[in-house]
């Protein structure tokens, strides 16, 4: 195996060091972490597509999707001003889409200043092997370019999984990389696949009064997620008109005589609405890049499995973000990017241990998680006690018109270690990462208990759980 640097500029053969296909934030970040040991690398993505699928139709524009229904709907000052209460009466489409385009447009811009400073090259086109070395890079013109890197990083991430039973047509059916340029908001929905991306949706059109109807095969919602959470946003998203029908599998979806929607379920039942969302899961691209000419195999669902140091069975060739299957988010795979590069030039770094790996979900109210949780610490017979806070317990809670969200600890009754942090409502995605640092220093509740937290804070949530936990005992 190629190791060191020296080996790979010495060879002249090689127009890079390194080529990197796909420039979502494993692609990008790989690139710059070779970039900046003074590598030679070159980055591969269309055009229109750098920053990858995070910066332009997922990651990225739902969650500004997200934050402009929450703003315009007036949505976090309804407890003060009553459940009517909206910012703008009319929310359109474009209101949505012109503050998503703003956001893409200053991300790219950064996007490609980061990769520019940096010394990487960005090729535009498509890749696909020729050999273990080559890649053809296909411009949007049908002009192909050949170059060869001494390191490859595939981080050629995933689509939308479409089926062709869905006929997807980008306006009244229409799955997570159209939705962000829809012309309209109907005001019925039914989103099909209640995974973190159907929920994320869901929770924010229900937001929008817009009455959604969501179903999923499996009896239950989002597995790897605390039940007591679970239980809550289904709670309020009931309330805010959504209907669930779980269990129920979506055999194909058609248009009926008067131009409504319609899905078919297996179990012979029809909803209808008047405009569906598709979001069954994702679809790696790596069927595109003629894995066979490099020697590598993608699994049934286009994975590339990799080793702990992320190559692949080719020595020179590795692979890091959604193509490589769990946890597929913008956040780990960025991660992975950084350590793929490193190890590909003889210098590994630890990975953060996949216990220590944080999960935000954007639904509303948010969700986020660090460690174990209940169930998990139950299933294994690790004894436990819970400590809860109650945002309306806390006065920024009020203050910030959340009086709905909690704040869980679960740690060991012995040894009073933290196990597991599991927070929904406002703010849930950045208050985790206290948590997630008390977790991985290895320390107890009592740090909660003894820290002086800013006040009013939702922060201080943490004190209030751990003096509720400790008088468990
Ligand atoms: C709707 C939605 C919401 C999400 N929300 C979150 C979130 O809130 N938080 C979070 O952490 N994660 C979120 N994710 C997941 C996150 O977007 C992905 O985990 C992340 O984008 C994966 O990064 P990546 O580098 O593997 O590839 P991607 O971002 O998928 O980028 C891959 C790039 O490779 C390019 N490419 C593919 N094939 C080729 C080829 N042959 N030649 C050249 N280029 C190629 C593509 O054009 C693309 O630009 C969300 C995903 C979706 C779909
Ligand atoms: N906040 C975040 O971190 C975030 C946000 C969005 C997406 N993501 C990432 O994107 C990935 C993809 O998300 P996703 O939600 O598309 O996929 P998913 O695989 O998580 O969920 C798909 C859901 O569709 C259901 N389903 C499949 N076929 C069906 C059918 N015919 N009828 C009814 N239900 C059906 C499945 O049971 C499943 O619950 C996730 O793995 C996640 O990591 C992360």
């Amino acid at each position: 195996m190629e190791t060191g640097t020296a080996e790979a500029t010495a060879d002249a053969t090689y127009d890079y060091d390194l080529v990197v296909i796909g420039s979502g934030p494993a692609g990008q970040k790989g690139a710059i972490a070779a970039a900046k040991r003074g590598e030679r690398v070159a980055i591969v993505d269309r055009h229109e597509m750098v920053g990858g699928v995070c910066l332009h139709t997922g990651t990225i524009p739902s969650k500004t999707v997200r934050e402009a229904i929450l703003h315009l709907s007036g949505f976090r000052q309804r407890l003060h001003y009553g459940r009517d209460y909206v910012v703008s009466e009319r929310i359109s489409a474009r209101d949505l889409a012109h503050r998503v385009q703003a956001v893409v447009t200053r991300e790219v811009e950064v996007v490609r200043n980061q990769l520019r400073r940096n010394g990487v090259t960005t090729l535009a086109g498509t890749a696909r092997f020729v050999d273990p070395h080559t890649v053809e890079v296909t411009e949007a013109d049908g002009t192909p370019e050949r170059v060869r890197g001494a390191r490859i990083l595939i981080a050629c991430g995933t689509r939308a999984a479409r089926s062709p039973q869905i006929p997807l047509d980008g306006v009244r059916i229409f799955d997570a990389d159209q939705l962000p340029a829809l012309a309209e908001l109907p005001r019925e929905l039914i989103v099909v696949g209640a995974g973190v991306i159907g929920l994320e949706y869901a929770s924010m059109f229900t937001a929008l009064d817009i009455k959604v109807t969501i179903i999923d095969q499996r009896p239950t919602l989002l597995d790897f997620v605390d039940r007591e959470l679970i239980e809550a946003l289904g709670y309020h998203m009931r309330r805010r008109g959504a209907t669930f029908r779980l269990g129920e599998t979506v055999a194909s979806v058609g248009v009926d005589a008067q131009g409504r929607v319609e899905a078919v379920l297996d179990s012979g039942k029809k909803v209808r609405g008047q405009a569906l969302l598709y979001t069954v899961g994702r679809q790696s691209n790596a069927d595109l890049l003629n894995l066979d000419a490099a020697g590598l195999t993608a699994d049934a669902r286009g994975r590339i499995a990799v080793d702990e140091c992320y190559r692949t069975g080719v020595p020179h060739i590795a692979a890091a973000g959604d193509v490589i299957g769990f946890p597929s988010l913008a956040s780990s795979s960025a991660e992975q990017g950084r350590l793929a590069s490193a190890h590909l030039f003889g210098a590994p770094r630890r990975a953060t241990p996949a216990e220590l790996l944080p999960y935000g979900i954007y639904t509303v109210p948010e969700m986020s998680m660090v460690g174990r949780t209940e169930q998990e610490l139950t299933a294994a017979r690790i004894p436990y006690e819970v400590g809860i806070a109650k945002y309306e317990e806390l006065a920024k809670g009020q203050i910030v018109g959340d009086d709905t969200g909690m704040l869980k600890l679960l740690f060991d009754p012995t040894s009073l270690r933290l196990l597991g942090v599991h927070v929904i409502g406002e703010g849930a995605t950045e208050l985790i990462h206290i948590g997630q640092a008390v977790l991985a220093l290895g320390g107890t509740i009592e740090y909660f208990r003894d820290t002086v937290f800013n006040y009013p804070t939702l922060a201080e949530a943490y004190k209030v759980a751990a003096h509720a936990g400790l008088n468990r005992l």
